[in-house]
């Protein structure tokens, strides 16, 4: 990879103390608010230049009531940020290939009663991932695709329960807060993933009860 440098991670919460990019913030804003896909692609050829590899794509959104934004942001964004980094920098058009780390999370691998649409959504962004990140994908593009799904984690949007369906399940949140993940640990296994050039297509977990755990999933018959 020319360039390990992350760009940027989007989503003030876990993006703590690392530098803060605006180019894929962009991205995600342009495509989840109405810019066209030929806008995205001008955006990012002007804004990416020579030698990006690296996309974190972070932002989420967890809101049922506005559920329709939320598949906006959560999986169309991710599918413009995916083909997008495809377009800029994959091998296939001249590129040096790179890296693309989608945020899923458990939510997107188990029954989600509080949050149903935000659960499909991580679904989809689990189906992206495996993709994308597949082997035959891989030799065409040059681009490895990974998607971590953290457990809960301490930020603003574990706090929100106007979000939420049947908001009279929840506990307080400063005891969740407890046993949720830092941001910190989750924006320190994102770097991880951009490092290891081994993991591609690969779903991985971190929550606080059982540390990372790579996902495996049972082969599917055809027919
Ligand atoms: N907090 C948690 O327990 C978990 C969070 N996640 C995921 O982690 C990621 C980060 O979430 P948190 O920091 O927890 O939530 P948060 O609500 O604190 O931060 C979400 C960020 O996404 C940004 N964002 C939302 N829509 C956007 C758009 N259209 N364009 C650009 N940026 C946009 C917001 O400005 C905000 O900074 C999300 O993808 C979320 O689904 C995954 C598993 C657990
Ligand atoms: C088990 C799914 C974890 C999904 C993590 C995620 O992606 C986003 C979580 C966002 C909000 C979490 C809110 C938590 C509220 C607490 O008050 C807690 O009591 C909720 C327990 C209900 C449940 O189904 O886990």
């Amino acid at each position: 990879m020319q360039d390990k440098k992350p760009l940027g991670f989007i989503g003030k919460s876990v993006s703590g103390s690392w530098d803060s990019g605006t180019i894929a913030w962009n991205l995600c804003s342009r495509s989840t608010f109405g810019g066209s896909d030929e806008e995205v692609f001008k955006f990012a050829k002007d804004a990416f230049r020579s030698n990006v590899s690296i996309v974190v794509n972070c932002a989420g959104l967890l809101n049922e009531q506005t559920w329709k934004l939320c598949i906006q942001v959560n999986l169309i964004g991710s599918t413009i940020i995916a083909r997008t980094a495809i377009e800029q920098f994959g091998k296939h058009n001249g590129g040096a290939g790179g890296c693309v780390i989608l945020i899923g999370s458990v939510a997107g691998m188990s029954a989600a009663p509080h949050w149903p649409v935000y659960s499909a959504s991580k679904h989809g962004v689990i189906g992206l991932t495996r993709g994308f990140g597949s082997p035959r994908q891989f030799k065409h593009h040059g681009i490895r695709f990974n998607c971590l799904s953290p457990a809960y984690v301490d930020t603003p949007m574990t706090k929100n329960k106007d979000a939420f369906l049947f908001k009279e399940d929840f506990t307080d949140s400063r005891e969740l807060a407890k046993l949720a993940l830092p941001p910190a640990d989750v924006a320190a296994q994102i770097v991880k993933l951009t490092e290891d050039e081994n993991q591609n297509g690969d779903v991985v977990v971190i929550s606080t009860s059982r540390g990372v755990e790579k996902v495996e999933f049972p082969p599917m018959p055809l027919y």
